[in-house]
């Protein structure tokens, strides 16, 4: 079986200005991987890239062994918290179930298999309380398991997450990259963060991604890695925590 994301030789420019150049990257079937950078560093957009939602201008992609606009529906996709807009009126329920749209289902056709998912989902999640609750009463840390329930509830076997930690508290980040391990052992998990030392204890390799990309085993990223790849930008501070 071949990796389950193959990046070769990507190159990408919004306008003249150039994101991401020469960007070659496997992520193997059930790793974990952290792709961590500085702001601006083309870290969203390499996930656009991944997702199929912008198409390369330069180089190829596989995902799941085809284009990544068809093996769209075989991922999981949590967006940057603050893009995502709150003041829709509904449920934790109806958002959840959005995740099941692309599944052969249509808007109120749900059938009860859907409704199983969404139940073990939010379960997984400990959110179950918040079911019927309206997403605009969530706090943020909330909502982002609310979002990664949706992610979550199609089964998908490549997990993309973007910062999905940055409105959690730590005791909140580590139970969330507690679960991410554990989906590991199913899927393949890809995360973004900004916190290397937190995220170093549970990746199997880090990315660095600065307009191009280096790729590094966990043990031997070091702070000084990181301040010579890119200042002081990437917080290094080592938490310890318990496993
Ligand atoms: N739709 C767009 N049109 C034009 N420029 C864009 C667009 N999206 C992103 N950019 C620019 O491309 C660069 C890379 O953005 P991107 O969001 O990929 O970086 P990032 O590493 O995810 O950053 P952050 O850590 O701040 O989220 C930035 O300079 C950004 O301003």
């Amino acid at each position: 079986m071949t990796d389950a994301i193959q990046l070769d030789n990507i190159s990408f420019s919004y306008g003249s200005q150039r994101v991401l150049d020469d960007v070659s990257l496997s992520v193997r079937h059930r790793e974990f991987m952290g792709l961590i950078g500085p702001n601006g560093g083309g870290k969203s957009t390499l996930l656009r890239l991944i997702l199929g939602l912008l198409p390369p201008q330069e180089g190829r992609i596989s995902v799941l062994d085809t284009t990544p606009r068809r093996a769209a529906r075989r991922l999981g996709y949590v967006p940057q918290f603050a893009r995502f807009a709150r003041s829709f009126p509904i449920s934790v329920e109806d958002v959840v179930l959005m995740g099941r749209l692309g599944q052969g289902n249509m808007w109120g056709f749900w059938k009860r298999s859907d409704r199983h998912a969404i139940t073990d989902i939010l379960d997984l999640l400990e959110i179950t309380h918040l079911r019927s609750r309206h997403i605009e009463a969530l706090s943020g840390g909330q909502m982002q398991r609310v979002l990664i329930a949706r992610a979550l509830v199609a089964n998908p076997e490549i997990l993309l997450l973007d910062e999905p930690t940055a409105s959690v508290d730590r005791h909140g980040e580590t139970s969330l990259f507690e679960l991410f391990s554990t989906l590991k052992k199913n899927m393949t998990v890809m995360v973004i963060s900004h916190d290397l030392g937190f995220i170093s204890d549970y990746v199997d390799r880090v990315a660095c991604l600065n307009q191009s990309l280096v790729m590094h085993p966990t043990a031997a990223v070091t702070a000084d890695t990181i301040n010579q790849l890119y200042g002081e930008q990437v917080q290094m501070v080592h938490h310890h925590h318990a496993h």
